[in-house]
């Protein structure tokens, strides 16, 4: 959903690359704007969200005057950003997603009303792109006389610390300086920098405001139809005698507030006026430097796999599968020497045996085609689950923990084949009538994609250490982690499937080996396990993590 209303009377809105905003009905305040997992708006830890008082953060709408007038009688910066405003509703268009909000002339308290008689609409826009925050406010005068009005958006901005900001785009300007008495000023700095408190009003600026952090261009402000900007930070003092706002938050924030104050705007009946502002957030140099490298190599990735994508499920499928079917082949090739060590290692009677060692290679080969097949999927991987049991307990493998780490990830491929099947077969799993078929798609892939990964932690902690492997098994893990929690988790599969098919080739050939049978066959059966984990993550690359992960949740619109 691109937009929703919270139990707290606010709209969240959504936009599908993972940006965020979030709007509460009360003064129409922007409260929250995410951009990269990042906050971009301060809100006071002492701010009051009540309805009592004027949000002490995020984008109050201030209108219809500025500070406070000695011929209106209304509080300090107007109405508009103590009262109830009604959700319009959503619009969506091209890339940018954005609510409306209004308010009416007869939505005010009488007192208000009588304050600042006329009839009047606003309506303001909230709208967001990847990287935008775009805030728009349109004044109807709907009167047959003209009105006179003072506006601006309270931008209290989100910044790691006062000291290394500066605001640009400031130069040469007209400022009235409301700490030392109104007096009139020009702006002489190429940057304005804070460092005590600041109340300015700037007149005729520019288009175009930055705010940089510790010399890199942190937030662009690009307004329309305003005239003026307001750079405030109250500093400490000020802090202190604020009761919504923390002693030691002048750190945190910075205001540049765009708006038409310096002079009142005269309104005609029946016109309408439209001012705003859009802001974009810049990413850190280097996260952006990341970011695009990240992109660049998933396409580079994704032409390689291009040809290969149609070969995927039915090679992941089979790869998953692959450790039964070598399983099988050896109990029929060695079948004497099976039947013989069944019998004489595992106390298993004449005839037990056979019967024990013919249900496993019918049920490896039969659930195993099925599998390839897209057969009966379901059926197939209960089969394989009954085998990896019926094994643990035949061969006496319950308590060994490699045996048990290497079938978890054998179970995860699986799982990830199950969970693939549920989109196409509909009546499954009657006992669970409560989940639905994509609740339980998710379910599978999550707990497949965290049964995978037991194998690679297995093979990253077996053998020799060595600064390489070191290096090797943290980067591996990290991998893991990914796919676990499902960020870039196509990215991690692929990464591991390489790791583990490198590691298979050196340290599980088999072919390569002079020893006994025995320690071949140890070796070989190693060594089709961890196909059968290399296929569990192919089928993840191609099937995707599922909606329980970061990646799709970032999607979610
Ligand atoms: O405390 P408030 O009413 O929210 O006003 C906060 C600030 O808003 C603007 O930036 C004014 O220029 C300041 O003089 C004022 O202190």
């Amino acid at each position: 959903m691109p937009a929703h209303e919270t139990s707290h009377k606010s709209i969240i809105l959504k936009h599908p690359s993972g940006a965020e905003a979030e709007v509460r009905l009360f003064g129409a305040t922007v409260t929250s704007w995410k951009v990269d997992n990042t906050e971009r708006l301060f809100v006071s830890k002492e701010a009051i969200l009540d309805g009592s008082k004027a949000i002490r953060g995020g984008i109050p709408v201030v209108f219809p005057i500025f500070g406070t007038d000695e011929k209106i009688n209304l509080p300090q910066h107007g109405f508009a950003r103590n009262s109830d405003w009604e959700y319009v509703g959503l619009l969506t268009d091209n890339d940018e997603v954005s609510v409306r909000f209004s308010l009416k002339d007869n939505q005010l308290k009488q007192s208000q009303r009588s304050a600042w008689p006329h009839s009047f609409r606003l309506n303001y826009t909230v709208a967001l792109t990847e990287k935008t925050l775009r805030t728009t406010l349109v004044v109807k005068n709907e009167d047959e006389d003209t009105f006179e009005f003072k506006t601006l958006l309270h931008t209290y901005f989100q910044i790691s610390d006062i000291s290394k900001i500066a605001v640009n785009g400031l130069t040469n300007l007209t400022y009235i300086d409301k700490v030392q008495n109104a007096a009139k000023l020009v702006e002489e700095n190429q940057k304005v920098t804070i460092a005590g408190e600041v109340d300015r009003v700037y007149s005729n600026v520019p288009e175009e405001v930055t705010i940089e952090e510790d010399g890199q261009a942190k937030y662009r402000i690009v307004k329309t139809g305003m005239k003026d900007t307001v750079v405030w930070n109250p500093w400490i003092d000020k802090a202190k005698g604020m009761g919504d706002f923390g002693d030691e938050e002048y750190h945190n924030m910075v205001c540049v507030e765009v708006g038409s104050v310096a002079d009142w705007v005269k309104l005609g009946g029946g016109q309408t006026w439209t001012g705003g502002q859009v802001i974009t957030a810049f990413m850190s140099e280097l996260k952006e430097q990341l970011q695009r490298f990240s992109s660049k190599a998933e396409d580079i990735v994704d032409a390689i796999g291009q040809p290969l994508k149609p070969y995927i499920p039915a090679m992941s499928r089979f790869l998953i599968v692959a450790t039964f079917l070598e399983d099988s082949l050896r109990i029929i090739t060695q079948w004497s020497d099976q039947v013989f060590y069944m019998e004489k290692h595992r106390g298993f009677f004449w005839g037990l045996s056979h019967i024990f060692l013919a249900l496993n290679v019918i049920l490896m080969l039969s659930c195993s085609s099925l599998v390839i097949a897209k057969k009966h999927q379901e059926y197939a991987v209960y089969g394989l689950f009954a085998v990896v049991i019926l094994q643990a307990f035949g061969y006496g493998l319950v308590f060994n923990m490699s045996f048990f780490l290497r079938n978890l990830s054998v179970i995860g491929g699986l799982l990830m084949v199950l969970s693939d099947s549920f989109n196409k077969r509909k009546q499954m799993f009657a006992a669970l009538p409560q989940m639905s078929e994509t609740d339980r798609r998710e379910y599978f892939q999550l707990a497949g994609r965290i049964l995978l990964i037991f194998l690679f932690i297995g093979s990253a902690f077996h053998g020799e250490w060595s600064f390489g492997r070191v290096l090797v098994s943290l980067v591996g893990l990290a991998a893991a982690i990914m796919v676990i929690v499902g960020f870039k988790a196509k990215w991690s599969a692929i990464f591991l499937i390489l790791f583990l098919s490198v590691f298979n080739v050196l340290i599980n050939n088999f072919w390569a080996t002079q020893h006994n049978h025995f320690q071949r066959d140890f070796l070989k059966y190693d060594f089709f396990q961890t196909l059968s984990t290399v296929g569990g993550f192919l089928l993840l690359v191609n099937i995707g993590p599922g909606g329980l992960s970061l990646d799709e949740k970032k999607k979610a619109f």
